[in-house]
């Protein structure tokens, strides 16, 4: 099925919310992990939401990140195409406007977050809600994701050193300002490498949020960044709470890495020469007999089992967030 637009990706978080499940937000730079996971999805009857940030538009793109939202957008879709569940593309941690009005014109995103939370209030209402009046100037097919509320780590490009917990009261007067579908909120999730042990997570934080927004009239779908080291437990309680979006990241990337480490670690002379022969790259090795194992250094080796390796962590995760089984378009 071809990836899908925001009036789809809506109807997912409706039914999100009124069957307390989430979708595990993956973000992606490359393709192994972009394959892994739509593979890891497809095996549980979940639909999945990609996400790229800026960063990773930019390094797709060899360094243009217009031209890395296309070329990604364009393996998305064929890729897409070969599965029956529904795929969705979030714009991650957005906040050049000139970028952001490009991927609406574009057409290619389900979503985009404008990420304006490290602004003081009224600038962070006022650049959010200015992304949600492009999306309806253009008749958009699009979500919109703000944030408020700010959490540790660094994101993209910008770090944050402490956390600041999202206020209920005021959430309720910046969804109402701004016009945004879908609220990130900050309760005690960090960005990047974090340990759920030592977070100080806060679901009755969350409750409240959803709660006091549902008070008001507005049972806006929730947003849990950070979620890397949360742990499954944890993960389960902030779902009964609202949040219908869980962002990951960071443990895509190790277990990219980790993957490939593996198996060079494992067969390491067969990339690198022993330590007492003498090889000589730059002729690549004609004067030795040693030569490296081809079936070991081609990339393509590494890459299967990257997917196969983060299409069995994805899967898990749609298990523990619920999403398995619900697919729309299966
Ligand atoms: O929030 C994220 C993407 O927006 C990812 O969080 P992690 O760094 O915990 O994977
Ligand atoms: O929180 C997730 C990050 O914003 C994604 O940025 P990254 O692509 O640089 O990891
Ligand atoms: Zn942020
Ligand atoms: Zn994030």
């Amino acid at each position: 099925m071809p990836f899908y637009g925001g009036s789809e990706l809506a109807t997912v978080y409706d039914d999100a919310l009124t069957e307390g499940f989430g979708l595990i937000a993956s973000n992606i730079a490359e393709p192994n992990i972009m394959m892994g996971l739509i593979e890891g999805a497809a095996r549980k009857d979940s639909d999945i939401l990609l996400q790229l940030s800026g960063g990773a538009s930019t390094f797709a793109g060899n360094e243009d990140p217009v031209d890395g939202l296309q070329a990604m957008g364009a393996y998305i879709e064929a890729i897409a195409d070969q599965y029956d569940i529904g795929v969705f593309l979030n714009m991650d941690h957005q906040s050049d406007l000139g970028f952001i009005e490009a991927q609406m014109d574009l057409g290619i995103p389900s979503s985009i977050m404008i990420d304006a939370s490290h602004e003081p209030f009224e600038e962070n209402v006022a650049r959010s809600r200015e992304v949600v009046e492009m999306k309806k100037d253009k008749d958009a097919d699009v979500l919109i994701e703000a944030e408020l509320g700010q959490i540790k780590g660094v994101e993209d490009n910008i770090e944050a050193a402490e956390a600041f917990y999202t206020d209920p009261e005021q959430a309720v007067e910046f969804v109402d300002r701004t016009g945004c579908d879908l609220l990130a909120i900050s309760v005690g999730t960090q960005h990047g490498v974090a340990k759920g042990k030592n977070l100080e997570l806060r679901p009755d934080l969350a409750q409240e949020i959803r709660q006091t927004l549902r008070d008001h009239g507005l049972d806006t779908p929730l947003v849990l960044h950070g979620s890397s080291g949360v742990q499954p437990r944890q993960l389960q309680e902030m779902l009964q709470h609202g949040i219908c979006k869980v962002n990951k990241d960071t443990r895509y990337q190790y277990e990219y890495t980790r993957t490939a480490f593996d198996l060079y670690r494992d067969d390491g002379t067969a990339i690198v020469p022993p330590e007492d022969i003498d090889a000589n790259r730059e002729t690549f090795f004609n004067d030795t007999e040693w030569s490296p194992n081809k079936d070991i250094f081609d990339p393509r080796v590494a890459g299967r089992q990257i997917r196969d390796r983060i299409a069995d962590v994805h899967a898990e995760l749609t298990e523990v967030s619920g999403s398995a089984g619900h697919s729309r378009f299966a």
